[in-house]
């Protein structure tokens, strides 16, 4: 009998195993025949390998980059190994992704970001936000229950509102900008990207939660927890198998989302019980709490607490707002300030911009911007260098999912099917290629200054920038990032000198393999979105 029932269990293992080897070379061999087919179509692509795909292309450009590189920089890889192909490709690297059809060309990603044409999110991006908020927020939610909570949550983020904002986030700069000055004063190599992540979450934290978190000040357990769950979000397969089914993750992901719901449940129910009625507060949490309570008055309700499935979405709204509130923009506050400190003569300009709209005393800049806000619309030359930033290290993609019904055209008239694809509008690919932008690897704010000071030669293609994509699901934060970049630059672009210090860095760590990327020691490396890597080490003066 005993070896009836192991006999038979084998059967089944072995039948169950082989069913699930067939299926995957049946999959294998549909989607290298559907790349073939598109390929004899016309259709751009890399040299295309019939068992392998493009595996064994990315595996090569992996070896040539550093280990932690940031995924976005294949696309842009690819075209320095191809420069004729297309600026719009497919990618076969199955089984390690849907098939992949590239887009750095901003006309193509229009088509399928625009109003009346736009693409769903890939269910990469669940994958990736479910560890952090749930899956529950405004980047993963589709349909009418994302226009619901985008329209609601609009009005927080209007650049009328921003105005209103200024005092509150030159406050937080100010203790930024503190810190800083001890760090002078300690005269030792430290990590910038520590200040400015800290900065970033103290801001957003008030804008969001309407609560001085002053992770500028202490740790915080929830915030520590939100940190530590960008370590084990994964898109796809790019952290490996091994980590992928590693149980461990899976703890880690439970125990820093119990910890997170604690903290954000507590101020939510505070927030409920202490005030029942509507109030004009534009708080994220205050206009979510406010959508509630007017069900409640519709329905003639009085449900005393919150009810579950709000609980849920209210949550999963203001861990991605605490998030993607903090993250891409402590990146830019990064890159500026390297990019600053690279380029003098731009150093010289911004500065002298400051001086003639703030006044000649750096130490008053606070008082002045928090006194008229409206000073910030007058910094041109601040704005441009912010812009050139994030065109030259942009943070995030938009990555969609292809549908059946759904082509995109190129220049030539190609058409090219997305069914099945992972559709991925590449912004550092876009904003990196020669194609579209003159002196291409040059940092030249000079190209986003008004039409009149800025040299025709450098004037941008229409839709070629896009680092907080366009349309629809554009950012909602690009006023909140862009208004809080500007016065962090204005409030310490004149205090300090600053000097990166990464052969400092590698002196004391001894990193092993290759270090740079396209001879960039500041490369960008996945943690969440792209940050600068090894927290940016630097070596501050003051001015
Ligand atoms: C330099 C700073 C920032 C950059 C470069 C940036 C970039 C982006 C991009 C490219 C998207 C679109 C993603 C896609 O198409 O799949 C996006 C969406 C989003 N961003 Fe930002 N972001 C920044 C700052 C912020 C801030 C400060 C907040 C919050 C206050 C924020 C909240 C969001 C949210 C909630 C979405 C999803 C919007 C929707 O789908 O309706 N971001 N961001």
């Amino acid at each position: 009998m005993t070896w009836t029932v192991s006999s038979l269990a084998w059967t089944m293992l072995i039948g169950i195993v082989s069913v699930l080897v067939v299926a995957f070379i049946g999959k294998a061999w549909r989607v290298r025949r559907y790349m073939r087919m598109l390929q004899k179509r016309g259709l751009p692509m890399p040299p295309h390998n019939i068992l392998f795909g493009h595996l064994g292309l990315v595996a090569s450009i992996q070896r040539s980059l550093p280990s932690d590189a940031h995924g976005h920089y294949l696309a842009d890889q690819i075209r320095q190994r191809y420069p004729e192909l297309e600026p719009t490709f497919y990618l076969d690297l199955w089984p390690a992704s849907d098939p992949i059809l590239v887009a750095t060309d901003p006309d193509v990603i229009a088509q399928f970001c625009a109003p009346d044409h736009l693409l769903p999110k890939h269910p990469g991006v669940k994958r990736f936000m479910y560890p952090i908020t749930g899956g529950y927020d405004l980047n993963c939610l589709e349909g009418e229950t994302w226009k619901f909570w985008r329209k609601l949550f609009n009005p927080g983020f209007s650049a009328g509102h921003m105005q209103t904002l200024v005092p509150t986030i030159v406050d937080e700069v100010c203790i930024f900008r503190d810190d800083l000055s001890r760090r002078v004063r300690e005269g030792k190599m430290f990590s910038f990207e520590d200040h400015a992540l800290s900065l970033a979450i103290d801001v957003i934290g008030r804008v969001a939660l309407d609560t001085k978190l002053n992770i500028q000040g202490q740790p915080n357990p929830w915030i520590s927890a939100l940190l530590n769950q960008r370590r084990w979000a994964a898109f796809g397969l790019e952290m490996g198998i091994g980590m992928l089914i590693n149980p461990m993750r899976y703890f880690h992901i439970w125990n820093n989302r119990r910890i997170m719901d604690k903290y954000i449940n507590r101020d939510l129910d505070k927030r409920y019980t202490t005030s029942q009625k509507r109030t004009t507060s534009k708080t994220i949490i205050d206009l979510a709490l406010n959508a509630y309570r007017s069900e409640d008055a519709v329905a003639g309700n009085d449900r005393g607490e919150l009810d579950a499935v709000f609980r849920k979405y209210a949550l999963s709204q203001m861990k991605v707002f605490i998030f993607a509130g903090h993250d891409a923009t402590s990146t830019t506050i990064c890159y500026s300030w390297l990019l600053l400190s690279r380029n003098p003569e731009a150093m010289a300009k911004i500065r002298a911009e400051h001086d003639a709209v703030l006044g000649l005393d750096h130490n008053k800049a606070a008082a002045v911007l928090s006194e008229n806000p409206a000073l910030l619309n007058r910094l041109p030359y601040t704005l441009a260098v912010i812009k050139e930033t994030l065109r030259l290290f942009p943070v995030v993609s938009s990555p969609r999912g292809g549908l059946g019904s759904f082509t995109l055209t190129d220049s030539k008239g190609q058409l090219f099917p997305t069914e099945g694809c992972l559709v991925w509008a590449v912004h550092h690919g876009l904003h990196h290629n020669p194609l579209w932008w003159p002196r291409v690897d040059e940092f030249l704010p000079e190209r986003f200054l008004p039409d009149q000071d800025r040299p025709e030669e450098l004037r941008p293609l229409k839709n070629a920038w896009r680092p907080f994509e366009i349309g629809p699901r554009a950012c909602i934060g690009t006023e909140l990032a862009m208004t809080e970049l500007k016065i962090v630059l204005a409030m310490t672009a004149r205090a300090f000198d600053l000097a990166e210090a990464f052969s400092e860095w590698d002196q004391v760590h001894k990193p092993k393999g290759v270090k740079t990327v396209d001879g960039e020691r500041a490369y960008q490396t996945q943690l969440g979105s792209a940050h600068p890597v090894d927290g940016f080490p630097v070596r501050l003066a003051a001015h």
